[in-house]
């Protein structure tokens, strides 16, 4: 990279239990890039906006509050999962849950919701280089990254990785009914009239379906290689 050549980032958008998030931390681990979920921002609005008492479809108060929520990422000490704190309360095992899903899709339909979030969404492109989970990354808020990537896998197979997911933390979930909040969350984000979820034109798409995790971090790196010439 030239001192004068953008910092180098990497999308990686897709529907909910692609494995977006898991994949991310890793190829950002193996790259020693920095990281952002931008899903946590969306995840962090909704429950302050929740907290606040508001009504989610208040796009004045939501946006209001988006616009002042204090929202930290902090590395666990013993190298485990980073903690969220919003509005200096730690709200990462809250903000992981579905409802707390369903309330950052709902927010994240209002256009001045996501447009208060943009700079922020912005400041988290430093050097070395980004990983940039989400719904837009590709499309919306770095459409000049060099590299990115669209995670798929069939609705019925990211229901079964969120059930084991959720089961395994003790909660009590059945497989149909994590697919069709899966369902449900997906055409909302998809069918929304700003920065719906979608592949950018120049995304790779990586269909997850059958593969293990080790093998969608070497196909999502080998993205990143310079391409033989033709
Ligand atoms: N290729 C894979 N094979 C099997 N399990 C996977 C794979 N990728 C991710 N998982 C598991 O699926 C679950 C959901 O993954 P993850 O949270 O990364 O998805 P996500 O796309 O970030 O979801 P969301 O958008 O809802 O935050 C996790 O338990 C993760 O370990
Ligand atoms: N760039 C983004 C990231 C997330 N959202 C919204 C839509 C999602 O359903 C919700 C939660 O995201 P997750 O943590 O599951 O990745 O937040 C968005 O609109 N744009």
């Amino acid at each position: 990279m030239s001192p004068s050549s953008p910092v180098p980032v990497l999308t990686i958008d897709g529907p909910s239990g692609s494995g977006k998030g898991t994949i991310s931390r890793l190829v950002a681990e193996h790259l020693g890039w920095r990281l952002l979920d931008s899903g946590a921002l969306y995840r962090a609005v909704g429950y302050a906006a929740g907290m606040e008492g508001l009504d989610l479809s208040d796009a004045e108060a939501v946006t209001r509050c988006a616009q002042h929520v204090k929202i930290r990422f902090q590395a666990a000490p013993d190298g485990g999962d980073t903690h969220v704190l919003v509005n200096g309360h730690d709200a990462t095992d809250e903000l992981r849950t579905e409802t707390a899903g369903a309330a950052a899709s709902a927010i994240a339909s209002i256009p001045s919701v996501r447009a208060a979030l943009v700079d922020l969404q912005l400041g988290f492109r430093k050097a070395p280089g980004l990983v940039a989970d989400g719904r837009d990354m590709g499309t919306v808020i770095f459409p000049d990254a060099p590299y990115k990537v669209f995670l798929t896998a069939s609705a019925a197979e990211r229901a079964k990785r969120r059930y084991k997911q959720l089961k395994a933390k003790g909660l009590s979930v059945t497989l149909s009914g994590l697919q069709r909040e899966i369902e449900a969350r997906d055409t909302r984000d998809a069918s929304r009239a700003v920065a719906p979820l979608k592949p950018a034109d120049d995304a790779v798409l990586v269909d997850t379906t059958g593969m293990g995790i080790d093998d969608v971090v070497a196909k999502v790196l080998a993205v990143l290689q310079p391409r033989p010439a033709a």
